[in-house]
């Protein structure tokens, strides 16, 4: 078998958004002064689709939604030329090639989550070649289903985040992701917002259900350390990227300074960049996204490493190329999960475009141990409130 071809497609969603809502989510442009809306880094709405078809005939479909015209233009000019003509079974060498072949400057970011897309593809075919959903190829079925946990509840209105909350509490999932809204730069009253948007949500759903925060690199090491006492009584799961990514020594100190568990790796690349998160001590929860680490190939050494370090692998998104990777490998006990919503950061957009994605009952996901490869396909029903660039 031999690969024959790669089309990279950017779809833009045009359709209806849900406005920003000011605070909606800490992040990293709140450092900044506010020139113009500083949530439009923080966006999602653009995705660049794979699809890489072998010489009989198997269609592979990948995905990145990091910068996609970049990413596009990456996989059509550099990785596209290294893949085709080579045995989609041959994904570790086609790995290093496109990673080595863009070492000089793609080792992270946007080249990393395009060599993640093409290796996406890549393990779709392996999957339908031989009839066996990828899972089973990773290490096969490790749970009778996925735990997953409920993950959305954007700062907001305390009243509509307690009715948010109550909605999925109602629908059976024990386990909620927040997101604060506030920083450094909102001085006590934000402490007092932060403080006050946890309460509400651990009045709703108690303390029989798992809670985590999100900062999205929102915060610094000086904000964090004086957050962490403050939010112990509410028990967190974990508190999630409280620093920049580049901060490793900083989520490092954080985790030698609290209980309270760090987590973080969604914008972290590559095995070598988890060993060396790992090897600081930097997280107690590692949240790489299969569609930016380097893909299937990459994530699959991750999880290795997690289990040798005994660091729970919960990858960021949801999404099918991380189910796939938690579902075979014990060091991974739970998923996030994004219900479809009106689409707003962009999270949701993964509904519009990819038909197959499982939907959550009772704060689990299954599986189909008869369906191969990855299980997706494009979905077809939204078609036109996208703009498709080829
Ligand atoms: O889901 C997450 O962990 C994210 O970081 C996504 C982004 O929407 C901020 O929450
Ligand atoms: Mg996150």
């Amino acid at each position: 078998m031999k690969i024959q071809s790669v089309r990279a497609r950017v779809f833009e969603w045009k359709g209806k958004t849900v406005p920003p809502q000011a605070n909606f989510c800490s992040n990293a442009m709140d450092a900044l002064y506010d020139r113009g809306d500083s949530m439009k880094t923080f966006r999602f709405h653009g995705w660049t689709v794979v699809e890489i078809e072998t010489d009989d005939g198997i269609v592979g479909l990948g995905n990145v939604a990091l910068a996609p015209h970049i990413a596009k233009a990456i996989i059509d000019q550099y990785l596209a030329p290294l893949v085709i003509g080579q045995d989609p079974w041959d994904y570790e060498y086609l790995w290093q090639r496109m990673y080595r072949s863009t070492l000089a400057w793609g080792r992270k970011g946007v080249a990393m989550a395009a060599i993640s897309a093409v290796d996406l593809a890549i393990w779709d075919i392996l999957g339908k070649s031989v009839n066996k959903p990828v899972f089973k190829l990773l290490g096969g079925r490790t749970k009778e289903r996925i735990p997953c946990y409920y993950s959305k509840l954007y700062r907001g209105d305390l009243k509509a985040m307690q009715e948010e909350a109550q909605t999925f509490l109602d629908q059976g999932f024990t386990a909620f992701k927040m997101r604060f809204g506030y920083g450094p730069n909102h001085g006590t009253r934000g402490v007092a917002e932060n403080l006050k948007s946890v309460q509400a949500v651990r009045e709703v759903i108690g303390y029989e259900s798992d809670l985590m925060l999100e900062c999205y690199m929102g915060w610094d090491l000086d904000y964090a350390r004086r957050m962490l006492p403050k939010l112990e009584k509410f028990e967190p799961r974990w508190l999630e990227e409280p620093v920049i990514a580049d901060d490793v020594d900083g989520y490092a100190e954080l985790s030698r300074l609290s209980a309270i568990p760090i987590s973080g790796g969604e914008h972290e690349f590559t095995l070598h960049g988890f060993r060396q998160l790992l090897d600081k001590k930097a997280v107690s929860v590692v949240q790489y996204d299969t569609n930016r680490v380097g893909g299937i190939t990459a994530a699959h050494k991750i999880n290795a490493l997690c289990e040798a370090h005994a660091i729970p692998v919960i990858p960021h998104a949801g999404q099918m190329h991380n189910y796939h990777l938690t579902m075979s490998t014990l060091a991974s006990p739970m998923s996030e999960y994004f219900p479809q919503f009106d689409v707003e950061v962009g999270n949701e957009l993964f509904y519009y475009i990819f038909k197959g994605e499982p939907v959550a009952k009772d704060g689990f996901l299954q599986l189909d141990d008869t369906v191969p490869g990855l299980g997706l396909t494009l979905n077809t029903e939204y078609l036109d409130q996208f703009q498709i660039s080829e």
